[in-house]
């Protein structure tokens, strides 16, 4: 045992000697400077290249690295997780939860052209420093990148951007999006914004809405390609957004349309009131608070402003008018006192209306042919959709939504379906209406449901019936009427008649008619 005690110490002292003797010959500045050279000699050597993110670059937050946190939560990278653990989290204002690379995990993303990019998150204990006057987090964060030498040219700044665009992107999605209104008459919130803004929580989605499913896909392929298409607007040196028109009568999805166009892109929404908006100078700087990646609203176009009643000037030359026909409009958008026709086109397709990109405008109308053709015009209306009566396809829909049709149960069909099929063809019934029946009746069970839809319209084909047989009927009286009134009367002749009619007796006699 002692034996064993010596032998320990000596070994213990030939350590300590080799180790002073280390220390001395090979002294800390030395041990740092050759392991930096070896570093590079492998960065040399290696046929990848490594880049560093750290989460604090020197006293500010690092951009890049919350973009890439949010990047590498998103499902199509994690998909690609080599299977390691995933950190998940609910940030504030937000409905749903993300989650990203835990500590000291790695990845490997294939997602991007066809590259291949490997990221590790690298997590060390940071020394504390008492002298600090700022908080600083025990850890010290970063990722590190790794990406072949030969793709660095080619693939590094693109997949930086793109990192910084899907991270924006998955952090607008994250948030609640907001429904913005311009204050009344034109006055400003206590920030000085001409906007006032509300969570927007309406739930429509191209799925719940109502809609021939070719036409849907026609719209949200539309909207799609709006979306990715910055490279092409640059290219082509087109402003970044696109107009929509909805037209068609009441209750048959306008709005629902626009929820379902802001929640599928993940918009928020200017609900424009062009009634509190006096002059020109005002909308242009409405346009100019509005952010991009928005919806820019202006609801029943053809109601809500009538331009040629804002003018108190003396009468300018005649121009077209925003609703149609001919008025006494101002011309030109130099005129700041008013708010004109071509105020408005220029808010829409004008040099102002680029102030921002990636924006959606969306106008509204009941009565298409009531729109002024210049505002209509491809470049501010790029398209027109017509929002119509319920089609069969769109009132399967419907039975979906409110009922919990399943798609085989229209196949296993006696004769119900098809009755409803044929007469959904004849009858105008709004997707308004029918969802109203069917709200009404769900809990009598989906058949009975269905049933009473086909009550509703078969109720309407005869009130229908009834209102062209009344209608028919009235214009058979006025026609006798008139006969009676050109006919001569006991004791004139015709021409006798004839001349009370042109000397304006003709209007007295047929006010007596009327009156009776
Ligand atoms: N195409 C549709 N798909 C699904 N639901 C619809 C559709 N059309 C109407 N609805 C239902 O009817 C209600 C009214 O529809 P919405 O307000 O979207 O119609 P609108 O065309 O904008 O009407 P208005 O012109 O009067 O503003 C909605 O709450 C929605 O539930």
């Amino acid at each position: 045992m002692k034996e064993l005690w010596t032998s320990l110490a000596s070994m213990m002292g030939v350590f300590a000697f080799f180790q002073s003797l280390l220390t001395v010959a090979f002294p800390p500045e030395l041990r740092l400077a050759l392991s930096r050279l070896l570093r590079r000699l492998r960065t040399v050597l290696s046929t990848h290249c490594y880049f560093d993110i750290v989460e604090i670059d020197g006293v500010s937050t690092n951009e890049l690295y919350n973009a890439v946190q949010l990047y590498l939560s998103s499902s199509a990278a994690a998909s690609s997780s080599s299977g390691g653990r995933l950190s998940l989290s609910r940030p504030l204002n937000s409905s749903s939860f993300t989650f990203s690379l835990s500590n000291a995990d790695s990845l490997v993303d294939h997602s991007f052209r066809g590259f291949t990019a490997h990221w590790d998150h690298i997590v060390t204990q940071r020394p504390q420093n008492s002298f600090s006057w700022r908080p600083v987090p025990d850890e010290k964060r970063g990722f590190t990148l790794k990406i072949k030498k030969k793709d660095k040219p080619l693939m590094l700044e693109p997949y930086l951007d793109h990192i910084m665009d899907r991270a924006s992107d998955i952090r607008r999605r994250n948030q609640d999006r907001l429904l913005f209104t311009n204050s009344k008459g034109g006055s400003l919130d206590p920030r000085g914004h001409p906007w006032e803004s509300v969570p927007f929580k309406h739930p429509s989605t191209f799925d719940t809405l109502a809609l021939d499913p070719d036409r849907k896909r026609a719209i949200m392929d539309d909207l799609r390609d709006f979306v990715e298409g910055k490279s092409f607007y640059q290219r082509t040196g087109r402003a970044w957004k696109r107009g929509y028109l909805l037209y068609g009568p009441p209750g048959t999805g306008k709005s629902s349309m626009i929820a379902a166009m802001a929640n599928y892109l993940g918009y928020d929404i200017y609900d424009l009131e062009l009634t509190e908006v006096s002059t020109n100078s005002e909308l242009r700087k409405l346009l100019m608070k509005t952010t991009s990646k928005s919806i820019i609203v202006i609801e029943d176009i053809d109601c809500s402003i009538n331009l040629s009643n804002r003018v108190d000037h003396p009468p300018p030359p005649k121009r077209r008018h925003l609703l149609g026909g001919e008025s006494e409009l101002r011309g030109g958008d130099d005129n700041a006192r008013s708010l004109t026709l071509s105020g408005l086109l220029n808010f829409t397709d004008g040099l102002w209306s680029c102030c921002g990109s990636e924006r959606i405008f969306v106008f509204t109308t009941n009565h298409v042919e009531k729109i002024d053709p210049a505002l209509l015009r491809c470049g501010r209306m790029d398209m027109h959709i017509h929002m119509s009566y319920c089609s069969y396809p769109a009132m399967k829909i419907l039975m979906k939504n409110y009922l919990g049709f399943e798609d085989g149960d229209f196949e296993l069909d006696d004769g119900l379906f098809a009755e409803l099929e044929r007469l959904i063809g004849e009858v105008e019934m709004t997707p308004a209406d029918v969802s109203e029946v069917l709200i009404k009746r769900r809990r009598l069970g989906k058949r009975r449901a269905v049933e009473e839809v086909v009550e509703a319209l078969k109720g309407r084909r005869k009130g229908g019936a009834m209102w062209e047989e009344n209608a028919r009927r009235e214009e058979e009286e006025e026609e006798q009427e008139k006969r009676a009134l050109e006919s001569p009367k006991n004791g004139e002749s015709v021409e006798a008649a004839e001349g009370k009619i042109e000397c304006g007796g003709g209007g007295e006699v047929r006010e007596e008619k009327k009156g009776e």
